[in-house]
């Protein structure tokens, strides 16, 4: 089948979106033009962009309080015209317009992409196959609202009549990443702490029973509320998960507590029924929300709502609309989610600088890092583009990271001498907790700070030989002390860390990968690369079934999976290992 017959394609063009299958934007004038500026750009150290005091006045952008400074990028001003015009180009505009009116962006699931709809205000209208959507997802907050409520005050209780002040949440991938995210972020946020008082919220995500041994670890089922959180309901690793639960819930309290300790959040809302979740107690989201940008869905207000409180995470939505609204309207060249994403773009595909890392001076922001992996790793990590073509570049970024200062003193000495690993310091200018010991030069979070504006100096700088030398370094060290500097960053300095900020820097996430898809021009909502694993696992696990329970010979498999096969086999007794 040709590209021009393919049913993506068609997707597209019934959806008046040609523009966005089929357009070689590697062919486009912008493209090349940035591709024969790397020359240019690769004469020039950060150490001398950085003294133009004019071109990092223009690289410094504050949005609704936050500041994000990327004049640490091997950019030029001249390079972020031509990004623009590259942006230009890709119609990101058109694309950006798209995905809020509820086209069908994500061709080939053939569904509209409206995560946005999610945080809309009750009076907003935004529209998905003719129908506003906004009513519906209010009519499930509202349920959400009343029902945390009722938990939390102790009028919902469980089988025995106690307080459910547990919650197990569980779910993988989306379904679990974003909500453990933001759990770790408010958890010690004062105010948040304090509406959490008595409470608890664990996440069981991996099908490892080493993970349920965690997750259960010390809880009394009589006060546990299990949360299953599933937009498909059928993915293995959750429903296993969700049975064990269910039988030590009902081995514990009888089947009928099932109705009272059990809850779901899902899309399919047949199958939580059949499940023996009473239909009542579901909290629906629908597939124009693609799993890695469902945490404002059901998915994380549910339990988050459980551990918080309604109003808190009221925040923590509002906080998303208000950078939706900027990436909404915001012209491209003042937009903060666009210019990262065109900064990204850069990095990978220009200057072929392939990872990033994701560098939190915040303890809280522990979980920023994996979260992110999953949104950008899922939605660029594509090899052919949206008509499926394939890619004449490299798209997708490699994501990583920790929290500074740990990191410092684990992988930076890799991204300060090694390999060059664009970074983002993400800081806060007050802290959740302050502690100031009098005595001490400045206060613990000021310590944590120096070092947050410290090292994008330290990379973007270096040190050469001569100022070495003028330390009276020995010759010998001299090359294994030289840091060469020129290693791009970017700053986000948040005015705090609360329930707003976390909305603002969640969404200035995820839009800054939608950005980087449209203007490599893939899906960047669907996620085709999971499945193949998936169906290989369902054939192990029917192979080991048979040879388990019938002894079985092993069919079907290569030497080397054979090979292993066989020594996992010989090594434990049947069945119930
Ligand atoms: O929410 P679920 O349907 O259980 O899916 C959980 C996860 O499974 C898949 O493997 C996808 O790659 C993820 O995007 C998804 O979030």
């Amino acid at each position: 089948m040709s590209i021009a017959d393919s049913p993506a394609k068609r997707k597209l063009q019934e959806q008046g979106l040609e523009h966005v299958s089929g357009l070689a934007i590697s062919e486009t004038a912008a493209w090349k033009q940035l591709h024969q500026h790397v020359g240019e750009i690769k004469k020039t150290h950060l150490r001398e962009l950085m003294k133009d005091e004019q071109r990092c006045q223009s690289m410094i952008k504050e949005v609704d309080g936050i500041v994000v400074d990327y004049s640490r990028q091997r950019v030029t001003t001249g390079t972020m015209e031509k990004l623009l015009s590259l942006a230009n180009e890709a119609k990101l505009s058109e694309k950006i317009d798209a995905m809020w009116s509820g086209k069908h962006i994500n061709s080939t699931e053939d569904r509209a992409v409206l995560h946005c709809a999610l945080r809309a205000p009750r009076e907003a209208e935004i529209f998905c196959d003719g129908k506003n959507v906004v009513p519906e997802v209010w009519s499930t907050l509202d349920k959400i609202k009343e029902f945390s409520e009722r938990v939390r005050s102790g009028e919902w209780v469980g089988a025995t009549g106690k307080a459910l002040t547990n919650v197990v949440a569980i779910g993988i991938g989306g379904s679990f990443l974003g909500p453990l995210f933001v759990h770790n972020a408010l958890e010690t946020e004062p105010s948040a702490e304090k509406l959490a008082e008595g409470r608890s919220l664990r996440f069981f995500s991996n099908v490892d029973p080493v993970d349920s041994g965690i997750a259960l670890k010390g809880l009394d089922p009589e006060t546990t509320l299990v949360v299953v959180v599933s937009k498909t309901f059928t993915t293995a690793e959750t429903m296993l998960n969700a049975r064990t639960c269910r039988a030590w819930i009902t081995s514990n309290l009888g089947v009928d507590a099932v109705s009272k300790h059990m809850i779901a959040v899902s899309t399919n809302l047949e199958l939580v029924k059949e499940f023996g979740i009473d239909p009542e107690n579901a909290f629906p989201f629908w597939d124009w929300v693609g799993g890695r940008y469902s945490v404002t869905s059901a998915v994380g207000v549910l339990p988050l709502a459980l551990q918080y409180g309604f109003d808190k995470v009221e925040e923590f939505l509002k906080g998303t609309w208000s950078m939706d609204q900027h990436f909404r309207n915001a012209p491209l060249e003042s937009n903060l989610p666009v210019l990262l994403g065109l900064l990204s773009v850069w990095n990978v595909t220009f200057l072929g600088y392939p990872a990033r890392a994701i560098l939190p001076y915040s303890q809280a922001l522990q979980k920023l890092a994996p979260h992110i992996q999953q949104v950008s790793m899922e939605s660029n990590g594509k090899g052919v583009a949206i008509d499926g073509t394939p890619l004449p570049y490299e798209a997708g970024e490699i994501e990583f990271g920790e929290p500074g200062t740990n990191g410092q003193h684990s992988f930076y000495q890799l991204i300060h001498q090694g390999r060059v690993v664009p970074c983002d310091f993400i800081g806060a200018v007050r802290s959740q907790h302050s502690v100031f010991m009098p005595g001490e030069k400045v206060s613990n979070h000021d310590e944590l700070m120096s070092n947050f504006f410290a090292q994008a100096d330290a990379l973007a700088d270096g040190k050469t030989p001569e100022d070495l030398k003028a330390e009276g370094v020995a010759a010998p060290l001299i090359p294994h002390k030289v840091f060469t500097g020129n290693r791009p960053s970017l700053s986000i300095l948040l005015p705090t860390l609360d329930a707003f900020t976390i909305g603002q820097l969640l969404s200035l996430y995820e839009h800054r990968i939608a950005v980087q898809g449209f203007i490599w021009n893939v899906n960047s909502f669907d996620q085709w690369g999971v499945e193949l694993g998936k169906s290989l696992a369902s054939r192990v696990r029917t192979q080991l079934n048979a040879s388990r329970t019938r002894d079985a010979p092993l069919q079907g498999f290569n030497y080397s999976t054979t090979y292993l096969l066989t020594h996992y086999l010989k090594g434990k007794t049947p069945v119930h290992d």
